[in-house]
């Protein structure tokens, strides 16, 4: 049965209720006249999910940074440090204001500390194999100049809430962002990065322009979230229900999708594992869960991937 656009937005224009959507990523790019529009299933996903390996240690999982939290809002970076590590990477640091230090030693004691000052020393921040930035972060001084330096570093990251608040600011930043970096904003923050829309459909025109002239993957995030890569073509994940509408969600999905790219997925792969299990993990919890917090999802992650691979 044919399925349209429109069944995936929570508003209603004319254009959606005519563009079919492909049910897989199989045909993606190899067929003409297949739609741009694809909605993810379980195949797909297991094509791309890697089994851990014998004899692997922390190092094979990769080291992520996390850069995020301010003094009010080290919630937010204690829920992103707990997506990443729940999430599988060898090893996660995690760069907070010194306030934060004695939070994160008692809440997440495997996660790692990095000062904020170190940040700037831009040798320091080669040996990571996946960055992130943004969740609670702040838009002071301090935090730009951080974005500043992975500008010229040319690494690519995972950019979320203040980050993207700042680069909406800073055209000459976000334009020279490194390739192959992941935005993932929810409907605030991609009409403050990328103007006003009226409605979804257009919302989703300018990411699949804005991704391709960016080199980045963009992760519209809402009941269905929408994974643009670079060419344009926009992934719909499937995965995720009401229960998980509450704050710090989107946190541990940025950490997440980090964990993903410190384990070597690509950036469009870290971001569709990110996204499905994300929303997996939600589902199951909301069985007998009428909410659900970020936390629990975060220690829900490695369940649900478990399952998966069963
Ligand atoms: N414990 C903590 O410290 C937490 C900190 N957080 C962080 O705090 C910062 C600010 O969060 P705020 O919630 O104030 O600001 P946001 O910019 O995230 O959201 C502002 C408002 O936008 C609207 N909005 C968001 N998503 C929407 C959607 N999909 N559709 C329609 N409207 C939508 C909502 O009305 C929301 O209250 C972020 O950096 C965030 O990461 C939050 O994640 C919550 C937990
Ligand atoms: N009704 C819903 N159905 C499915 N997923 C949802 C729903 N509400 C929220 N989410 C998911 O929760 C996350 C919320 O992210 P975000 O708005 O950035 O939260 P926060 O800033 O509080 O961390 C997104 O991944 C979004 O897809």
């Amino acid at each position: 049965m044919a399925v349209f656009l429109n069944s995936f937005l929570p508003d209603s224009d004319a254009d959606s209720k005519l563009q079919l959507v492909d049910e897989g990523l199989d045909k993606l790019g190899t067929e003409a006249d297949s739609s741009p529009y694809k909605l993810i299933n379980q195949a797909d996903i297991a094509t791309i999910l890697k089994p851990r390996r014998a004899f692997s240690h922390k190092g094979t999982y990769g080291h992520a940074l996390l850069i995020a939290g301010d003094i009010k809002t080290m919630g937010a970076a204690l829920l992103c440090a707990s997506g990443c590590l729940y999430g599988g990477a060898g090893l996660t640091t995690l760069s907070v204001p010194e306030s934060g230090l004695t939070a994160l030693n008692s809440v997440l004691p495997e996660v790692m500390y990095l000062e904020r000052k170190q940040l700037v020393k831009i040798k320091s921040l080669k040996k990571y194999n996946a960055i992130a930035i943004g969740p609670g972060l702040g838009k002071h001084l301090e935090v730009i100049g951080i974005i500043e330096e992975l500008v010229t570093l040319k690494v690519p990251v995972v950019a979320d809430a203040d980050a993207l608040n700042i680069l909406s600011k800073r055209a000459d930043l976000l334009f020279h962002l490194a390739k192959n970096s992941i935005f993932t904003p929810h409907l605030k923050e991609f009409d403050t990065l990328f103007g006003k829309h009226k409605n979804w459909w257009e919302r989703l025109q300018t990411a699949r322009t804005m991704a391709k002239k960016l080199g980045a993957v963009i992760v519209l995030k809402n009941q269905f979230t929408f994974i643009v890569d670079q060419e344009g073509d926009v992934l719909i994940n499937p995965t995720g229900n009401p229960a998980m509408a509450q704050g710090g969600m989107g946190d541990v999905l940025t950490g997440l999708i980090a964990a993903y790219v410190a384990q070597g997925y690509s950036a469009k792969a870290a971001a569709l594992l990110g996204c499905y299990f994300h929303g997996k993990a939600g589902d199951e919890l909301a069985v007998d869960h009428h909410n659900i917090t970020a936390s629990s999802l975060a220690a829900q992650l490695p369940l649900s991937v478990k399952r998966f691979l069963r």
